[in-house]
């Protein structure tokens, strides 16, 4: 998120997390302290989320000390001692994101079982993408299908309101992470697309409680 409107719009239409990048090369990096403010239409109604890329440890003293964040995403090739060394830090729980494509991918989450609070699973970037995350791109969703059940995620890589129904039946993934597909222009949020894209998911849904973030 870069914008109080779309913070709020995502707010309202019952977004559990709201997510700032830190990482420069990307269409939706933001400055830490303009994400404090921003942030502040969120505080207590949604979880503030972090989304760092092997951070610099000064960068990451600023990040936390001027948005105060929720959660920390971490969406680079921070090591498992790298985590604990962060938990120390800053006492704050932390979603690991990995990108997958294949059986193989999955098997990485291994040593960070117990030290991840929550896992993120994305695509791989394509070929030329300076970006680890927010490429619009999805992966094999039925890989998920073989994951223990007490492996908590969040599922994202080009999810929208057209794929989404088809990723939850896929999945039954207890959270939703959404960048691109509620987007007009990389890192342009556009309110219509992410009203349309709680339609979707609620409509998926049915009953079932939701649990989703944007991005
Ligand atoms: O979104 C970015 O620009 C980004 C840049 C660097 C690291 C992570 C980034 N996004 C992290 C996310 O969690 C995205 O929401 C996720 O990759 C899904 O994006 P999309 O496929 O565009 O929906």
């Amino acid at each position: 998120m870069k914008t109080e409107e779309a913070v709020e719009k995502a707010v309202s239409l019952g977004a559990t997390h709201i997510g700032f990048i830190f990482f420069e090369k990307s269409p939706r990096n933001i400055e830490p302290d303009l994400a404090g403010r921003i942030a502040e239409k969120a505080r207590g109604k949604a979880k503030i989320v972090a989304v760092t890329v092997d951070a610099d440890p000064d960068d990451m003293d600023d990040i936390v000390y001027l948005l105060k964040p929720d959660i920390l995403q971490l969406h680079g090739h921070e090591s498992p001692e790298q985590m604990l060394t962060l938990k120390a830090l800053y006492g704050l729980p932390l979603m690991k994101a990995f990108s997958i494509r294949d059986p193989d991918d999955l098997k990485r989450i291994d040593p960070y079982i117990g030290l991840a609070d929550r896992f993120l699973f994305d695509a791989k970037p394509p070929a030329g993408s300076d970006l680890p995350g927010g490429n619009g791109v999805s992966f094999d969703w039925r890989l998920l299908q073989n994951l223990d059940a007490s492996v908590d995620y969040m599922l994202s890589g080009g999810l929208n309101k057209a794929n989404v129904a088809q990723a939850l039946a896929e999945t039954g993934a207890r959270g939703l992470d959404v960048s691109s597909g509620v987007e007009s222009a990389p890192g342009v949020k556009d309110l219509r697309l992410m009203e349309e894209f709680f339609a979707a998911v609620r409509q998926a849904n049915g009953a079932r409680p939701l649990s989703r973030s944007a991005q």
